[in-house]
């Protein structure tokens, strides 16, 4: 965690930008080409980027720290942005170079340049490798790729996979990454233009990755104490992941698209002075933690080619969200929140002609829920506004769940119920899912701080009608109802196998819920749980588990003797009997209820209106049957995540495989893991040293204990 003080008063993240030419010299001169705005020249403090004309009149101009444009050379980064950095490196602090943009935006030609024109990773080389020479010490590197959530080592012949451990202190350990001591820049050339030929791990031209160089210094020769890292950074470009042209799959590029934001989340965090940094979204900012952190300093170079893109204006977007971070006094982060949401908003017309899904006129009705949702919800919930500010680039895209045919119009809605009950904190996920027949919903205990991000992307859906249809650009769309044209039904289609766990109520006369997951090897998985009915299923279960004694795991036992308590909890005598098959739905009055009642912010967006059964909630939901339910629901989450986390410490492979979502290459990983250290799994986010994302972690709990209802 920073401490405030840490680094008060200063920007931990300094963003610049680099221009790469004009390939088009008609695109240059004409409206489409950016330009750049520097009110005192070469001594600007900050600078404004448009883009011409044809956005003229929009508030399409962003501010970053400095613009480098075609004419400025790469030795003038150097001396201008890296020295003071080396200087740093050499006094046992860390510092990191990042460059990031759209495909093809000049990021690999920046940072590693070619044998003849090298980049600034080979400046710096030099620049370090004589300051070494001068005061007696040492430099190797090491070179990695972080492709699919793995790190790989790269000079190590074997491409051999870097585990990434933290140690008792949130030290984190690069396990397996080679250093390679290096002597003179010809070395240093070999090593880095040599890979390009034979060593690049992602052989598939489908696979994209990050590529990073880590220059070690250290003090004295070899053995002795090491000093600071410089770490360059060549991102994977971003790119929008509905393009319908690209050699790239859809999956492939939100995953990319994903380890950006969540880097950009990090750099956010980190110039906002923000308590809470995300480090663990993913694994290339999980590894970079502790060059990130602390007193060390960030350069991030936004790549741009001069002609418009809508990827880099995205990007450009975002960076300049980075920058003014630093630049605020943001005290409030509530203050900042909005201003974000407003931001993304307003920001652009192009955003908006961007998003080619038409609202359904059934749409409508969710106007009026949202607008008294949204109300009680500024007037109740002032807790999670640290919490808020935090998200900043969520998945945007990436987890768009749209679905519609001719015959049957589905909607889908969730509400989060956030209540905290005295020191911990438990959220309340309610999924509702209707079709014209009907609603079924339910609920799902999580964990609150991933979850309370959840709810802040609902509330920005809440806030704008627009922004809950653009997937592209805002982190609510997944969150909120999306109807779309069947023309996008491809499209559509490809997101929900990519973006799991939502449940579909297909049809309101059966009692099937739709689960679209991933697998443990990435293969879409489809599977019909019947929600619960009584026991039924859970008594087939248990008669198979007699007559097959090795059929089941353990944790499946100890889950199900928790699914058991649960349910006995879900039958309050004071509540009426649930509609025959579905769960508990709530009304709009009901949740205002709750809200009213007990301290709970309810959020919701339903885009067609919920006929829910009338059954009787208890007006006094603040008194204890609600209070008894939710701590037992605290309890049975806790207990159930335990067990399946002993589960993980101590079961031997063949078990392991028993479990959703391990296959035999995780299964062997985790005995491995295991034996380097003998607990690895002590909460839900040790799961990521497994390449899990925390989407795939909550499906797979989500499955596990869900199997319990059949
Ligand atoms: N400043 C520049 N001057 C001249 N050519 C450039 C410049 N920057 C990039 N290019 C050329 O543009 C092309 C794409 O550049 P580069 O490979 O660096 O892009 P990238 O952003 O790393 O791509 P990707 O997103 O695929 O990783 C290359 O052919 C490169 O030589």
């Amino acid at each position: 965690m920073e401490t405030k003080s840490m680094s008060q008063g200063r920007k931990m993240v300094r963003v610049v930008a680099r221009v790469k030419p004009s390939t088009d010299p008609v695109a240059q001169a004409s409206a489409k080409s950016i330009s750049v705005h520097k009110p005192k020249g070469d001594e600007s403090e900050t600078v404004s980027i448009s883009f011409g004309a044809q956005f003229s009149g929009s508030k399409d101009s962003y501010k970053l720290d400095y613009c480098y444009e075609e004419n400025e050379s790469k030795g003038l980064i150097l001396t201008k942005e890296i020295k003071p950095l080396i200087t740093s490196v050499f006094e046992g602090k860390d510092a990191n170079v990042i460059a990031h943009g759209a495909r093809c935006s000049g990021k690999t030609h920046l940072i590693q340049g070619s044998e003849r024109e090298p980049g600034i990773a080979v400046l710096t080389m030099a620049e370090m490798l004589s300051m070494a020479e001068e005061r007696g010490d040492s430099i190797s590197v090491s070179v990695y790729e972080v492709s699919q959530e793995t790190v790989y080592d790269i000079l190590h012949q074997d491409k051999r996979v870097v585990s990434v451990l933290e140690g008792a202190q949130g030290k984190i350990q690069l396990k397996g990454l080679s250093q390679v001591p290096v002597k003179s820049i010809s070395e240093f050339q070999n090593l880095y233009f040599g890979l390009k030929k034979s060593q690049k791990v992602t052989s598939d031209p489908l696979l994209r990755s990050h590529r990073g160089v880590m220059i070690h210094v250290t003090k004295g020769n070899v053995n002795s104490g090491s000093l600071g890292r410089m770490n360059f950074l060549d991102m994977a470009g971003y790119e929008d992941s509905r393009k319908k042209n690209s050699d790239i799959a859809p999956l492939e590029i939100a995953r990319i698209n994903k380890s950006i934001y969540a880097l950009q989340n990090v750099m956010y965090a980190l110039n906002a002075n923000e308590s809470h940094v995300p480090y663990r979204e993913s694994k290339l900012t999980r590894m970079l933690k502790d060059c990130l952190r602390g007193h060390n300093k960030t350069l991030l170079i936004t790549c741009l080619p001069r002609e418009f893109s809508q990827d880099s204006f995205y990007m450009l977007n975002l960076a300049s969200r980075i920058c003014l971070g630093g630049n605020r006094a943001m005290t409030n982060a509530t203050k900042k929140s909005n201003t974000i949401a407003r931001s993304i908003s307003s920001s652009s017309a192009v955003q908006r002609r961007q998003t080619p899904m038409p609202v359904s006129a059934t749409s409508n009705k969710k106007t009026l829920l949202r607008g008294s949702v949204t109300e009680r919800k500024t007037k109740l919930n002032t807790s999670v506004s640290a919490i808020k500010g935090r998200k900043l680039f969520g998945e945007a895209n990436d987890s768009v769940t749209c679905k519609n045919n001719s015959k049957k119009m589905e909607s889908k809605a969730r509400m989060t119920v956030k209540k905290e009950i005295s020191t911990s904190k438990v959220v309340m996920n309610v999924h509702t899912s209707s079709s014209k027949e009907g609603v079924c919903s339910s609920f799902i205990v999580t964990d609150s701080q991933s979850s309370a991000v959840e709810e802040e992307s609902l509330g920005r859906a809440f806030s704008s009608s627009t922004i809950a249809m653009e997937p592209g650009y805002s982190t609510c769309a997944s969150f909120s109802s999306e109807v779309i044209d069947t023309t996008y039904k491809e499209t559509s289609q490809k997101h929900e196998e990519m973006f799991s766990l939502d449940t579909y109520c297909d049809d309101a006369s059966t009692d099937k819920v739709q689960i679209v997951g991933r697998d443990d090897d990435s293969s879409v998985v489809e599977e019909n749980l019947t929600l619960v009915k009584e026991g039924e299923n859970l008594d087939k279960e248990n008669n198979s588990l007699l007559a097959n004694e090795t059929a089941s795991p353990p944790l499946s036992m100890r889950l199900q003797e928790l699914s058991n308590t649960l349910k006995s909890i879900c039958k309050p005598s004071s509540l009426s009997s649930p509609p025959d098959k579905y769960h508990t739905a709530l009304t709009k009055s009901q949740m205002e209820d709750v809200s009213e009642h007990s301290d709970i912010t309810v959020e919701a967006a339903v885009s067609v209106e919920l006929k829910t059964p009338e059954r009787s909630m208890p007006s006094n939901i603040g008194c204890s049957p609600w209070k008894t339910f939710s701590a037992h629901s605290s309890k049975l989450k806790n207990s159930a995540v335990g067990e399946y986390l002993k589960f993980l410490n101590t079961a031997d492979k063949e078990d392991l495989k028993k479990l959703k979502g391990i296959g035999e290459k995780r299964a062997t990983y985790i005995v491995e893991l295991r034996e380097e250290s003998p607990e690895p799994f002590k909460n839900l986010d040790d799961l990521k040293d497994i390449g899990l994302s925390e989407k795939q972690i909550k499906g797979l709990l989500r499955k596990e204990i869900g199997e319990l209802f059949h």
